[in-house]
C-alpha cells in the first residue's frame, strides 16, 4: 500500500442574508483547509491512532482528539454508515482554519462538509454529492450552510418533507449520529449508527452579480447557533411571515441584477424573523443596520446579521472601508470591539488529490 495524501477545502457561509432564515447560503472566501496523508503501515511498529494538528482560528479551543473533534467525528460516522468502523491505521491530519468560530459565518458547516469528504476519501465510498447532504443534515438540522459550503456561491434549499419512517431517522439526537465515543482508540463501535434518509435536501443555485462584494463586520465574541436560536419565537404572525416571503422572493434574483439596484436590496434585506429577536444578544444590531443606508453609504446594497451572529454581513460593490468603519464605531459606542473582512462569493468545497 502507497502512501495517500489529499486536502479538503471547504469555504464559510453566511446563512440567511436577511429574509431568508434557515433557507438561503452564501458561500465566503475564508476556509477550512484539511490536509491529510495516510501512510502503509510499519510491520515492525504498531499502527498509529489518529494524529490531528490544526492552525489559525479556534486552535486554542478546538478538540484535537479524533473521536471528540467534530470533523473528524463526522467523518467516522460516514464510515459507520458505509461498513467501516475505524479510522485506517496512520492517519494524520493537519486543519488550517480561516473561519472564525461562533460568529455566523458557517464554521460548524465548513467543519461539518469537511467530515463528510473526510470520511466519503478515508472509506473510498464515491457518494454522490446528494447523499453527502444527507449526511450533513443529520449533524447540521438547517439546510443553508451546509448546502451553500458543499456546492457554492447563493444556494436557497429545502428539506423535503418525508414520510413517517423517514421522519423518525432523521429526527434522532445528534448524540446518536455523533456519540461520544469512548477514549480507547482502538475499539470496535459496530456498525449500527442511524442511517440519513435518502434525499433529505433540495437545493437551487441563484445568480450573483458578480460586481458584489461581502464587507463582514466580526464583532470580537463569540455567540453559539445553540444560544442564537433559543431566543426565537417558535410561531409568528401572518404579518411578519409574509415581510419575509416578499423580500425573500425579490432578494434571491435582485442580487444577480446587473447593475443591482440599491434601492431594490436594501429593503429586500430586511428581515422580521430572526434579527429583531437576536438583538439582545448582540447590542448594536439595530443601530447598524438601520443607520447604515445606500444614502449614507454610497455602494451599499443591504446589510444584515450574517447567520446567527454576532457578524454582520455588508454587500457593496464600493465604500467598503467607510461602511466597515463606520459600523466599527457604532459597535464601539457599545463597548464592542470587531474586526473587518471583505470577503468574495466562493466556490463549492473541494477533495485534491496528491
Ligand atoms: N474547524 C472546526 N473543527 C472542529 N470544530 C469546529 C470547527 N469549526 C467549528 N467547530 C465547532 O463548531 C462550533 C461553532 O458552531 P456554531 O454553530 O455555534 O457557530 P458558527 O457555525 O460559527 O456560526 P453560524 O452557524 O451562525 O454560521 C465551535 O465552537 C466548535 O465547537
Ligand atoms: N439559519 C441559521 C444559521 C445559523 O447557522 C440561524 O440563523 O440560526
Amino acid at each position: 500500500m502507497a502512501t495517500r495524501s489529499f486536502t479538503i477545502r471547504v469555504p464559510a457561509t453566511s446563512a440567511n442574508i436577511g429574509p431568508g432564515f434557515d433557507v438561503v447560503g452564501l458561500s465566503l472566501s475564508l476556509h477550512l483547509t484539511l490536509t491529510v496523508t495516510i501512510t502503509p503501515p510499519n510491520l515492525s511498529s504498531p499502527a498509529l491512532p489518529p494524529a490531528i494538528t490544526y492552525s489559525g482560528e479556534g486552535a486554542d479551543e478546538v478538540p484535537l482528539d479524533a473521536y471528540k473533534n467534530l470533523t473528524t467525528r463526522v467523518a467516522l460516522y460516514v464510515l459507520r454508515c458505509n461498513g467501516i468502523a475505524k479510522f485506517p491505521s496512520n492517519l494524520t491530519i493537519h486543519a488550517d482554519n480561516e473561519i472564525p468560530f461562533g460568529r455566523g459565518l458557517g464554521s460548524s458547516g465548513a467543519a461539518v462538509i469537511a467530515g463528510v469528504l473526510l470520511g466519503n476519501e478515508l472509506g473510498e465510498l464515491n457518494l454522490p454529492l446528494t447523499r453527502m447532504l444527507d449526511f450533513a443534515l443529520m449533524v447540521e438540522r438547517h439546510p443553508d450552510n451546509v448546502t451553500a459550503a458543499l456546492v457554492g456561491g447563493f444556494v436557497g434549499s429545502y428539506l423535503r418533507e418525508l414520510d413517517k419512517a423517514a421522519t423518525e431517522a432523521a429526527s434522532v439526537p445528534l448524540s446518536e449520529v455523533l456519540p461520544e465515543y469512548p477514549p480507547d482508540a482502538g475499539e470496535d463501535w459496530g456498525l449500527d449508527p442511524p442511517q440519513p434518509p435518502l434525499g433529505i435536501g433540495h437545493y437551487v443555485r441563484f445568480g450573483w452579480s458578480k460586481s458584489i462584494k461581502a464587507v463582514a463586520i466580526i464583532p470580537r465574541f463569540e455567540l453559539s447557533t445553540a444560544k442564537a436560536r433559543e431566543v426565537l419565537p417558535t410561531e409568528y404572525t401572518r404579518k411578519d411571515l409574509v415581510f419575509n416571503l416578499q423580500r425573500l422572493a425579490v432578494l434571491t434574483t435582485a442580487l444577480a441584477q446587473e447593475p443591482p439596484d440599491p434601492e431594490l436590496i436594501y429593503e429586500a434585506m430586511k428581515d422580521r424573523v430572526h434579527q429583531p429577536y437576536r438583538k439582545s444578544l448582540i447590542p448594536g444590531l439595530p443601530e447598524v443596520t438601520s443607520n447604515i443606508t445606500p444614502c449614507s453609504h454610497p455602494g451599499l446594497l443591504g446589510i444584515c446579521l450574517s447567520g446567527a451572529g454576532p457578524t454582520i454581513l455588508a454587500l457593496a460593490t464600493e465604500g467598503f472601508e467607510a461602511i466597515a468603519e463606520d459600523a466599527r464605531l457604532i459597535f464601539r459606542e457599545k463597548g464592542i470591539e470587531v474586526d473587518w473582512k471583505l470577503l468574495e462569493v466562493a466556490g463549492g468545497c473541494e477533495v485534491i488529490r496528491k
